[in-house]
């Protein structure tokens, strides 16, 4: 079983919303210790995306502290284009797969389009099965300052969440495609996004292709951990595909990606290789075989 202290840790002041002035309702935030102290003290930290048992175990022994079972899996696992086709019957045997292998990071759950913004009971349904039945330690869903009645239900029932804002994967047919995020006049809406999320009771919010100084100003004003992909520096933490970073997904990757490996190669290599020796004989050899 999975070591990390996710345990939810009470605050005993209240603050009001953003901008309303008024005084807000009791609820619980939920700090996850070891990041927010990596915050205070100014360490970053790798987010890496997780979608089987031998890629959890790697980048858990790596000292990866948190791994995202991504809706990525479309098309990085399921082979689909986009993340919409993606259900939860699809992400639930990987997310439990991934649990398994953890012994001790934190497995986060991507909630797939349309299974959490229906309503804050249908959010917790499907929460809750990745609780139960992926044995997820958080989840993590797309939107701002909209999602805010759904993530307070998640976090009033003891799940974490994470959010998610900038480009939204989800919204692509709505947002026009891969783009920048937060640019111009669209700069302060993401900023009240930002801390929308966190007053709800987010412990962490990832922010994708986000210009860099705004990705910044939104790490400085929030008190939890931002998490960058496509975001410039200075969040407080970063997040790849595995399968990007590691260099083993073909074609043209996105700017934001740096490849630390040549995986692709190294397999196919691999392939050709074993292939080969079949073909000539030299495998099996002996020492493959059974005597009688
Ligand atoms: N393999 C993989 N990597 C990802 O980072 C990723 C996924 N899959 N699937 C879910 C979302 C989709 N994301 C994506 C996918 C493509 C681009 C992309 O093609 N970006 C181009 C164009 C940017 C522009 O037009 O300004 C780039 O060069 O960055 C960006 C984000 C990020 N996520
Ligand atoms: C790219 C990350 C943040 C994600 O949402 C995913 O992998 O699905
Ligand atoms: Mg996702």
């Amino acid at each position: 079983m999975s070591e990390h202290p996710t345990s939810p840790t009470s605050s005993p002041e209240v603050t009001a919303p953003y901008g309303t002035g008024v005084q807000a309702a009791p609820q619980r935030r939920v700090r996850i210790p070891h990041l927010q102290a990596m915050k205070e003290r100014g360490e970053k930290w790798a987010m890496l995306t997780a979608y089987d048992m031998y890629s959890a175990e790697i980048f858990d022994e790596a000292g990866i502290p948190v791994l995202l079972v991504g809706d990525s899996a479309g098309n990085n696992v399921y082979g689909f284009e986009t993340t919409v086709p993606v259900t939860v019957d699809h992400l639930v045997p990987l997310v439990r797969a991934v649990t398994s292998a953890a012994r001790r990071a934190m497995v986060v759950a991507d909630l797939p389009f349309g299974s959490y913004q229906a309503s804050p009971q249908q959010a917790l349904a499907t929460a809750t099965r990745f609780m139960k039945e992926g044995m997820a330690h958080a989840v993590k869903l797309e939107g701002g300052a909209p999602m805010v009645p759904e993530v307070e239900l998640l976090v009033r029932a003891g799940i974490p969440v994470m959010g998610h804002i900038g480009f939204t994967p989800q919204s692509e047919h709505v947002l026009g495609g891969y783009k920048v995020q937060g640019r111009g006049d669209t700069a302060d809406r993401l900023v009240e996004d930002a801390l929308a999320l966190q007053e709800a009771g987010c412990f962490a919010v990832v922010m994708e292709m986000v210009p860099a100084p705004l990705a910044a100003r939104v790490t400085e004003v929030l008190s939890i951990p931002t998490i960058g992909i496509g975001a410039g520096p200075e969040c407080d933490a970063q997040v790849l595909v595995w399968q990007d970073m590691a260099g083993l997904r073909g074609g043209k990757a996105p700017r934001f990606v740096k490849k630390y490996a040549d995986l692709r190669g190294e397999l196919g290599r691999a392939a050709a290789a074993y292939a080969a020796d079949v073909a000539s004989g030299a495998f099996p050899a002996g020492e493959h075989s059974f005597a009688e």
